[in-house]
């Protein structure tokens, strides 16, 4: 009964042009299973929190997301957690706690730069679909990623021909691996990436071939969105229901953390230290660059990222008029893609605005993400700030991501520890799916294929649309 209502969505995690695996096993061990292998670490007993109460750290997703992961995570604030779980599993000997951090990826080089933004077009979680073209995604992913990469391996290769983000990933895994080797918490930390390696199948392949008994997942996005957090979760569901040993592993995923006090006063910390560098801190303004979302996404499928985006900013800067920094701040929406309505205001309007109304010195913070990537590096600091300067804005800084901050670090070590006793099976091991098979007819599939090719093709081959998917401005 479950496996069949689960089945009903689901996508085979291959895609045709075997982008997403490695190309051979020996590339898979040198790319993205070394440093699991290498700091492999004895496991220790974890000692489950004495009494019942966890701070969830997710908002308000049950509106939207009806599925098992659910169980531990739908309610806001506080809740009590039933320990008889934690207890009952006391007498294992041995428990070998994971924590999978999921990312989004980026091309290593600039060869990787369209099967890299393949991938991400072909995750209807980035390009939506009405269910009766959806056969249409990989068509439609192929089309937009072939016209958008020479503009994307530009940016690529402003930034040194490559994303940096696996790097700092891996450095962040073994930053987190290590504070809660320091708060007497032995585990593995693994990093799973949504677009490119090491994917988040690999990941869970290392996982299970380490037995680990008990997992938490952590996504590097502090705000939840349908787009980041939600498609990495539905990967990891259709992984984890595939499998015997998997589908019984306790999973604690922890949604979104924005509202951590680790993370508000980190990034406090960061902004408090880069208004120094201007010649007079207090007439800066605090200018917080997010990634955005298209509108539909909050307006008709529930997702809370620019809540929690706004209630992100709110935070940061209550805690920095408690240190008494009373600077103005606006908060604007960078990146847009493709011809639909993106959330408001833009990023690029905005500078031009300030500019207009006379603001003579910024101090862009990114807040969408923790480590530097083509985003901060190419589109803000390169992109931004010359039109920044352009419209009459004098001063401009831009605020690091959080990266290795230790405090940072640490809290999300703490947001680890805190999770784990909520830790619950995501499926019935004894109800195990296969990859269900397509059992529409022939005939259907190909008058499908035929009239959804014709409207794809007459779409797509807009100028509108091209130039729209080729550059951010519309
Ligand atoms: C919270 C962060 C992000 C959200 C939300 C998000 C949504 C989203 N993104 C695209 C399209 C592209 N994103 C690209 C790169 C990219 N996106 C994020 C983060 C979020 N995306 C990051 C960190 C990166 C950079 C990775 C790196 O290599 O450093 C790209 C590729 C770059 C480019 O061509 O501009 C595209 C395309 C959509 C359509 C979307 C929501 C629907
Ligand atoms: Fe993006």
């Amino acid at each position: 009964m479950e496996a069949t209502a689960l089945s009903a969505g689901f996508r085979p995690v291959l895609n045709p042009q075997g982008y997403r695996f490695p190309r051979s096993s020996s590339e898979r061990n040198s790319l993205s299973l070394v440093r699991c292998q290498s700091k492999e670490i004895s496991f220790g007993l974890i000692k489950p929190k004495p009494e019942g109460s966890v701070t969830i750290m997710h908002r308000g997703l049950s509106s939207f997301k009806t599925n098992v992961f659910e169980q531990a995570h739908s309610v806001a604030g506080e809740i009590s957690y039933d320990d008889t779980a934690a207890k009952t599993r006391s007498h294992v000997a041995e428990d070998k706690i994971g924590v999978l951090l999921l990312n989004l990826g980026g091309p290593e080089t600039l060869n990787d730069v369209q099967p890299f933004l393949y991938n991400l077009f072909a995750d209807p979680d980035i390009i939506r679909l009405p269910r009766p073209f959806q056969f249409l995604q990989g068509t439609i992913a192929k089309f937009i990623s072939v016209v958008r990469a020479p503009k994307s391996k530009e940016g690529y290769a402003a930034i040194g021909g490559g994303s940096p983000l696996r790097k700092i990933t891996d450095e962040q895994a073994d930053a987190i691996q290590m504070a809660l080797q320091a708060k007497n918490i032995a585990a593995n930390v693994y990093v799973g990436m949504r677009y490119w390696y090491p994917f988040t199948e690999e990941a869970v392949q290392q996982i299970k071939k380490d037995k680990i008994t008990r997992l938490v997942v952590l996504p590097l996005y502090p705000q939840y969105s349908i787009s980041t957090t939600g498609s990495s979760i539905r990967v990891l569901q259709d992984l984890f229901r595939k499998d015997a040993y998997l589908a019984g592993v306790p999973v604690a995923i922890i949604q979104s953390w924005y509202q951590r006090r680790g993370y508000v006063n980190s990034m406090a910390d960061l902004i408090e230290k880069e208004l120094q560098n201007f010649s007079d801190p207090k007439e800066v303004m605090i200018f917080f660059s997010a990634h955005g979302v298209p509108v539909s996404y909050v307006e008709n499928s529930g997702d809370p990222y620019q809540k929690q985006m706004e209630e992100c900013i709110d935070l940061i800067m209550e805690e920095l008029k408690a240190r008494g920094v009373p600077n103005d701040h606006i908060l604007a929406y960078q990146s847009r893609v493709g011809p639909v309505q993106w959330l408001k205001p833009y990023t690029d309007e905005v500078l031009v605005d300030l500019g207009k109304k006379g603001v003579k010195s910024l101090l862009a913070v990114p807040v969408s993400f923790v480590s530097e990537h083509i985003e901060t590096l190419e589109e803000i600091d390169m992109e931004y700030r010359e039109l920044a300067l352009e419209s009459g804005i004098e001063n401009w800084g831009r605020v690091p991501a959080l990266g290795l901050t230790e405090s940072f670090i640490t809290d999300l070590a703490d947001a680890v520890i805190e999770s784990l006793p909520s830790a619950k099976a995501m499926w019935n091991p004894n109800v195990v799916v296969s990859e269900d098979s397509d059992s529409s007819d022939a005939f259907s599939y190909i008058v499908k294929m035929l009239f959804g090719s014709i409207l794809a093709f007459v779409l797509l081959l807009s100028p509108k649309m091209i130039s729209a998917f080729r550059n951010h401005l519309i």
